[in-house]
């Protein structure tokens, strides 16, 4: 588990004083990964930074196992580190040593002897799916397996926490998601806590259990990653499945009325859309859709049509009475607004 407790820090002093990251608590329970997210300049940086000690806060704790980092002689925060596996972007890989080598490296350092560096490498190749790669000099390897082997060295000294900082960033689809996929598994069988800072909306939606934006060095909204899809005022909620314009007027040029319908919970009807239409004694028209499954629930939206001769109200009840939120978009300005917030949160 990792706790940060009203973790500040300030870069600067007087009038030139800059507050980066501003009392921000966060906490993250081991076989939990939570995803923390924010524009550019943010703090996400600062956050990684703080959060080994790399950087040290101006004021707040950072709590591993119990222990205050912050308040820990130099000699014992070395030792406390170990509890913080860290993999970033540019895998830091050394390039004249075999991935073995690599993964041994903290082995090594920590004053293992060989046979058991030998045993512990072994297993942490495999654990990361490499077994048949340990001789591999990281220029043979692609980026997602190079990402791996940063993964099992991070893993090396037991930590309980894993910090992973844009270290699927820059992969492509394939990769990102076989990394996906271990820091779950990893997550499950080890029980770890991943603190998972990134800028990429789509993984945040693979791999999260909970969400943080980060705002000004501050958290601004958390929560569930099945509770902000299912939360359509939520900003973040947005961000992370944005949704596309769509016109208040058929190809053929009649009106109609569009309606962005959600998930409320889990127990909508897969034929909602034959049902309402049903109901209200005309079809409604799929517009577009993101609908996908989070830890089983189904989650997402759909832009549904509606002839405009409908009332409002006996749409939305009908939509409603099927477990659905559903929400009329007034106008084009409505969507400009809602493209400008999901800019604000993605950029
Ligand atoms: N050493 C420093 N001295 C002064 N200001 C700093 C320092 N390091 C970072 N900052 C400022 O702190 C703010 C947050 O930077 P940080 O790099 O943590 O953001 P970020 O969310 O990681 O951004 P990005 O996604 O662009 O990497 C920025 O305004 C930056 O200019």
């Amino acid at each position: 588990m990792i706790e940060l407790r009203s973790l500040t820090k300030t870069y600067g002093e007087g009038q030139h004083a800059t507050t980066v990251l501003d009392s921000l608590d966060l906490t993250v329970s081991p076989g939990e990964i939570t995803a923390v997210v924010g524009p550019s300049g943010a703090g996400k940086s600062t956050l990684a930074a703080c959060t080994t000690l790399l950087e040290r806060p101006t004021s707040g704790a950072v709590v591993v196992g119990g222990r205050d980092l912050t308040a820990l002689s130099e000699k014992d925060l070395r030792e406390a580190r170990r509890g913080i596996g860290t993999v970033f972007q540019a895998d830091g890989l050394l390039t004249r040593r075999t991935a073995a080598q690599n993964v041994e490296l903290p082995l090594k350092h920590l004053g293992v002897v060989p046979a058991q560096r030998r045993a512990r490498v072994a297993e942490l190749l495999e654990r990361v799916g490499l077994a048949d790669k340990a001789h591999r000099y990281p220029h043979e390897l692609s980026g997602g397996q190079r990402q791996r082997v940063g993964i099992a060295r991070a893993l090396a000294l037991r930590p309980g926490v894993l910090l992973s900082d844009e270290a699927t960033s820059g992969l492509d689809p394939q990769a990102t998601a076989s990394i996906v996929a271990l820091l779950k598994e990893l997550r499950d069988d080890l029980q770890l806590a991943v603190l998972f800072i990134t800028h990429e909306m789509d993984t945040v939606v693979a791999v999260a259990d909970t969400v943080a934006r980060l705002d000004h060095g501050r958290i601004v909204e958390h929560g569930a990653l099945v509770d902000l899809l299912h939360t359509p005022a939520s900003p973040l909620g947005r961000a992370l499945l944005p949704r596309r314009a769509h016109a208040g007027t058929t190809e053929q040029g009649e009106q109609r009325s569009v309606w962005v319908v959600s998930h409320a919970g889990n127990r909508v009807p897969a034929d909602w859309l034959v049902r309402a239409s049903r109901t209200l004694g005309t079809d409604l028209e799929l517009l577009g859709a993101s609908l996908s499954t989070v830890a089983g629930v189904a989650v997402g939206h759909a832009v549904v049509g509606a002839p405009a001769h409908l009332d409002d109200d006996d749409v939305e009840a009908a939509l409603i009475g099927l477990g659905l939120h559903a929400q009329r978009e007034e106008s084009d300005a409505a969507e400009q607004r809602v493209a400008a917030q999901t800019l604000e949160v993605v950029a």
